[in-house]
């Protein structure tokens, strides 16, 4: 396998505090690879290895053919969780003085800024100083800073947050763009939609240890899927349905109520339904709901915090 990014048995310990747990994972050349897991999972602790802003306590990393970013800096994009520019900059200052970091000749830094600070709708903002923008286009200056060196791999550390939902989607955007022009790309969020719509592969870590490494179709099909009943009966009666491992019920309108019952692995849903009917149940609505990525990361996580 071609890998941009490979990480082998790798573990960060704290004192007795064990932070990144024997981390093994690898993201494929040109591809979009979610590193998924509640807050506190460990994603940026093992991002700051990759970079080699933190020391492993052992275990291997592998960037680009290096033992860590460093030694690559050129080739790698980092946009850190924490968002921060020189306020006093305007957006070009600040990606051409990001570029020149990275090797850019200042005069192909600023034409290229031009270019994708346009292409973000923010071609009127080039000259005005950060401390004028709004968040969210001060991290598109960010996200834009990152990139201008044109890296083969990208890592974003929770990019998403603090943007709008009209945001999040031209970063979604990007992030395609930059996959579909040869970059890999690597991102953490604990927010299962970008990743369901975006990636490749994901990778799951909970309390520092990986609980998932493959495709997203395959996560959803850890996590059960459930029949939706709604109707003027009780919850008894759902749970007799065959099929039914679960049932959770909540007030629906009308005086009816809503039951959401997880079916058991292989369980199809239409046995359920025919019993339900058969056995006179007045079933107003039904829906047979299959498992989304954050229901799988639920099931995975054993039931730490998502979005
Ligand atoms: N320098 C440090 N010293 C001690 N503990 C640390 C240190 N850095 C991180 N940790 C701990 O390691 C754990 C993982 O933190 P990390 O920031 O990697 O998680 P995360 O998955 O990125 O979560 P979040 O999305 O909340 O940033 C946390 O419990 C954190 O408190």
């Amino acid at each position: 396998m071609d890998a941009a990014l490979t990480l082998e048995g790798v573990t960060k310990r704290y004192g007795d505090f064990t932070a990144v747990n024997d981390l093994s994972f690898s993201a494929r050349r040109g591809r979009i690879l979610g590193f998924l897991g509640p807050n506190g999972a460990g994603k940026t602790t093992s991002i700051r290895m990759v970079l080699g802003l933190v020391e492993p306590t052992s275990g291997r990393i592998g960037v680009l053919g290096a033992p860590d970013a460093r030694g690559v800096r050129e080739r790698v994009g980092f946009l850190p969780e924490e968002r921060g520019l020189y306020r006093r900059m305007t957006p070009i200052e600040a990606i051409v003085f990001f570029g020149g970091l990275k090797g850019v000749p200042s005069a192909v830094a600023r034409k290229r800024a031009i270019a994708m600070l346009e292409a973000q709708g923010l071609g009127h903002a080039a000259r005005r100083q950060i401390r004028h923008l709004s968040k969210g286009m001060a991290q598109k200056v960010q996200l834009i800073s990152a990139i201008v060196h044109q890296p083969e791999l990208v890592i974003l550390d929770e990019p998403f947050s603090g943007l709008d939902p009209v945001n999040q989607l031209a970063l979604e955007q990007v992030i395609r763009d930059l996959a579909a022009g040869g970059a890999t790309v690597v991102f953490s969020t604990h927010v299962m939609q970008h990743a369901e719509r975006l990636c490749d592969h994901v990778v799951l870590l909970a309390k520092g240890r990986k609980v998932f490494d493959g495709g997203v179709a395959e996560a959803r099909s850890h996590a059960p899927r459930a029949l939706v009943l709604e109707g003027a009966f009780d919850e008894s009666a759902v749970a007799a349905l065959p099929g039914v491992a679960a049932v959770t019920a909540e007030e629906a309108e009308d005086g009816h109520r809503r039951f959401t019952a997880a079916l058991a692995k292989g369980a199809a849903g239409q046995d359920a339904l025919k019993a339900a009917f058969a056995r006179g149940l007045d079933v107003n609505r039904f829906e047979l709901r299959e498992p989304t990525l954050h229901d799988a990361f639920i099931t995975l996580t054993g039931g730490e915090g998502a979005q």
